[in-house]
């Protein structure tokens, strides 16, 4: 496995792996910020099954994160990542300091309009922003033919399949299924931040997404007592501060139709939800497809 630490050294390792003689080698690619757990080995092992070249990245990307938010904390430990990643199958590795990937001040912003108005796109003001210009930096550094992100950040799927879309880059985006732990709770860098407590707590997360999935089949469940369902089994829990809980269409993320008030006569929906414990802020959803 390469670990290259340049974007000049990574078009050039690339250059060279994907030159065969009469053979046009696939490069997959998955763009994580590390701390690498097995949801992220799971999008390399769909990127090993399905290309020749698999690259991942490293980069824990500060314009993505608001003021107040934790990017001098965020977990790191690179020799970790680097020996999971290897037993993932990956074969090169990009991970850049921050100074490799801005030497200045960037001037130029990617904003993905519609998709990111709700959800963490409200929540965290600028994060898509930062999402969306790293990943295009990413794409037009590695040229992947397809790049693999992870349904536990739903919105992120839609916001760069968006922009791919907008501005024809030349990527397929591979969503991919959410890894939870044995006891339901979704596979995240920043469990690491949850007390004893916390972790115990927070496994209300999974337990309100699941009571969803089996309510969605009832006739006559309207939007409103679906999510104010969840939100009585959230609330349930002392140390939850929700943010946010929002039943949205998939993959839209629209408000629902009013004219389809209930939740079995519907299109494909997403309920998604943000919720602190102490100071971690942990994302998860489910997708509710239709009947
Ligand atoms: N549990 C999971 N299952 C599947 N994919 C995941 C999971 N967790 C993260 N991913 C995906 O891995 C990629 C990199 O994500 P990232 O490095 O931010 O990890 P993370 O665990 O989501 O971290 P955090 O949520 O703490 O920021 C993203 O596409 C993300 O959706
Ligand atoms: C896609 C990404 C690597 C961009 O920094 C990040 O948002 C993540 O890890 O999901
Ligand atoms: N996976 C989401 C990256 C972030 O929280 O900034």
């Amino acid at each position: 496995m390469k670990v290259v630490e340049t974007v000049s050294g990574i078009r050039e390792t690339l250059a060279n792996m994907r030159t065969a003689p009469g053979k046009r080698l696939k490069v997959g690619f998955v763009p994580t910020m590390g701390y690498l757990h097995e949801g992220h080995q799971s999008l390399l092992s769909k990127a090993k099954a399905e290309c020749d070249i698999v690259v991942l990245s490293i980069f824990v990307n500060p314009l993505q994160f608001g003021p107040n938010e934790d990017f001098d904390k965020y977990p790191r430990d690179s020799e970790r990542d680097l020996r999971l990643a290897e037993q993932s199958g990956c074969d090169v590795v990009f991970m850049p300091s921050v100074q490799e990937m801005y030497p200045n001040p960037i001037r130029t912003s990617v904003s993905v309009k519609g998709v990111t108005e709700r959800l963490c796109g409200a929540s965290r003001p600028g994060h898509f922003d930062g999402v969306a210009a790293v990943v295009l930096k990413l794409f037009h550094i590695v040229q992947p033919d397809k790049a693999y992100f992870g349904l536990k950040d739903a919105q992120q799927v839609a916001v760069i399949s968006q922009m791919v879309s907008d501005l024809n880059v030349p990527v397929d985006i591979v969503p991919c299924p959410i890894l939870r732990e044995a006891d339901g709770l979704a596979m995240s860098s920043r469990n690491v931040y949850l007390s004893a407590e916390e972790r115990r707590e927070a496994l209300v997360l999974s337990k309100a997404l699941g009571m969803a999935e089996r309510l969605a089949q009832e006739e006559g469940l309207t939007f409103e007592a679906l999510r104010n369902k969840i939100e009585g089994e959230i609330r349930s829990t002392p140390l939850a501060d929700i943010d946010y809980i929002e039943v949205l269409s998939y993959p839209e993320l629209e408000p629902v139709d009013p004219s389809m008030e209930t939740v079995s006569r519907t299109s494909d929906m997403i309920v998604a939800l943000a919720v602190k414990f102490g100071k971690t802020r942990l994302i998860d959803n489910v997708i509710l497809h239709r009947k």
